[in-house]
């Protein structure tokens, strides 16, 4: 009998075959894993099988030749060693319904692709998996950073960040994750990573919506650097390492959204700057905007832990067709008259308060050497 030809790369299947799931499958497929997509319609599963296209979320793009793809659940995840979600946030639960007892028998890894926050329970994608895989949180991983589909799709170089609890884990997915023209760093900070995703989308809003007003670069710029306090003032005080949102996750990611026409938050912004109702701008989206839908949770979160939004909180007045887009501006970020310099809460040295406090824990657990975050 003829030994069997080692397999060289993991078995890995990716769930939702829309923009950034088709990348992330191309992505995989270029570093040497074999991989089968999995596509609710059984229409676009054929065109990737046969054509290697996915002509509506990334026209032009040639997909690998290795590339499989199937609508029957069960057949992507026969056998996987990881499984990676790319579905809309509010739906992932529903569909991890499906997966579970399917993945009863297995110990794959669980890659949350994802940048959006549970609506109602404010929970982040890797918490969803925990509660409805029941699983090690070990085995969950999540990717994020500067990551506009297409650009990578057109194999541009670009960085991502991948974050476990488990440093082996994500060191796992950062292989498997990694060619070419697509570079993975890893750390331990899942919250700092998972939320420098969803707040940026937030950011990129609020930049779409001064876009379609017609203001220009100082009136971004102010937003931007405002937004990245509010980032890291929300993600610290909710447990993140501040570093994280310094770096791909969260830095990173808020430039490439909040400049690139490419993405559908700041998309979705613009229209609303420009005059379009929110149940106008959700009817023209064709593809998933996930701040839109992050907002209120965000915000009910903030106000849990006693952090000021001004800039979400003017995106969300803005969505409720409760303020006019023109009034967005940073001016509104200061909660005082006479803003004496830059307010950052977590550089704030009045020697209070939660936030200085959940910095104070993080650096302490940084320094003494504890499950912090490698820098990106
Ligand atoms: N597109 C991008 O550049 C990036 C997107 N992401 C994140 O990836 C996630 C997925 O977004 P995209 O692929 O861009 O969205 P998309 O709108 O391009 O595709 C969404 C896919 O999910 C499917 N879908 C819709 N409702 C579903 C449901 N109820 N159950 C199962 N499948 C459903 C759609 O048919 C489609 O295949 C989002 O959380 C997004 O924030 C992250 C990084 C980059
Ligand atoms: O997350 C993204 C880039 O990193 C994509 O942003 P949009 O979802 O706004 O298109």
């Amino acid at each position: 009998m003829t030994p069997k030809k080692p397999v060289a790369g993991p078995r890995v299947a990716v769930i939702g075959a829309g923009s950034w799931g088709t990348t992330f499958g191309k992505i995989l497929a270029d570093g040497g894993a074999h991989v089968t997509m999995w596509a609710r319609r059984a229409e676009l599963a054929h065109e990737i099988n046969e054509a290697k296209r996915n002509s509506r979320y990334l026209p032009g793009i040639n997909l690998p030749r290795t590339m499989a793809a199937t609508h029957e659940l069960a057949t992507a995840l026969h056998g996987v060693d990881q499984v990676y979600l790319s579905v809309p946030s509010q739906s992932l639960r529903e569909n991890l319904k499906a997966l579970r007892p399917l993945l009863a028998e297995n110990d794959a890894k669980i890659v949350s692709l994802m940048k959006g926050v549970e609506r109602g329970t404010g929970l982040r994608m890797s918490q969803v998996i925990e509660q409805e895989l029941q699983c090690d949180p070990d085995r969950i991983a999540v990717a994020s950073g500067p990551n506009l589909a297409l650009e990578i799709a057109r194999e541009q170089p670009t960085a991502a960040v991948i974050s476990s609890r488990s440093l082996e884990t994500a060191e796992t997915i950062a292989r498997a994750a990694r060619n070419s023209y697509f570079r993975t760093f890893v750390n331990t900070d899942v919250i700092g990573t998972e939320f420098g995703g969803v707040l940026k989308n937030l950011i990129a809003v609020a930049i779409g919506i001064v876009d379609g007003v017609g203001y220009g670069e100082n009136t971004k710029a102010s937003i931007i650097t405002r937004g990245l306090v509010e980032m890291t003032d929300f993600a610290v005080a909710n447990g993140a390492h501040p570093e994280t949102l310094q770096g791909l996750a969260g830095l990173g990611d808020l430039i490439a959204t909040c400049q690139s026409p490419l993405s559908r938050n700041n998309t979705a912004g613009r229209l609303l700057g420009q005059g379009y109702s929110f149940q106008d701008v959700v009817k023209q989206m064709q593809q998933t905007a996930e701040g839109l839908a992050s907002v209120a949770p965000i915000l009910q979160l903030a106000r849990e832990s006693e952090v000021d939004m001004p800039i979400v909180e003017q995106v969300k007045m803005v969505l409720d067709g409760k303020m006019n887009p023109r009034d967005i501006a940073p001016h509104l970020t200061t909660d005082d008259d006479t803003p004496q310099g830059e307010r950052t809460n977590y550089g704030q040295a009045d020697g209070g308060g939660p936030l200085r406090r959940a910095l104070q824990r993080a650096f302490d657990q940084f320094r003494d050497g504890g499950r912090g975050p490698r820098r990106d």
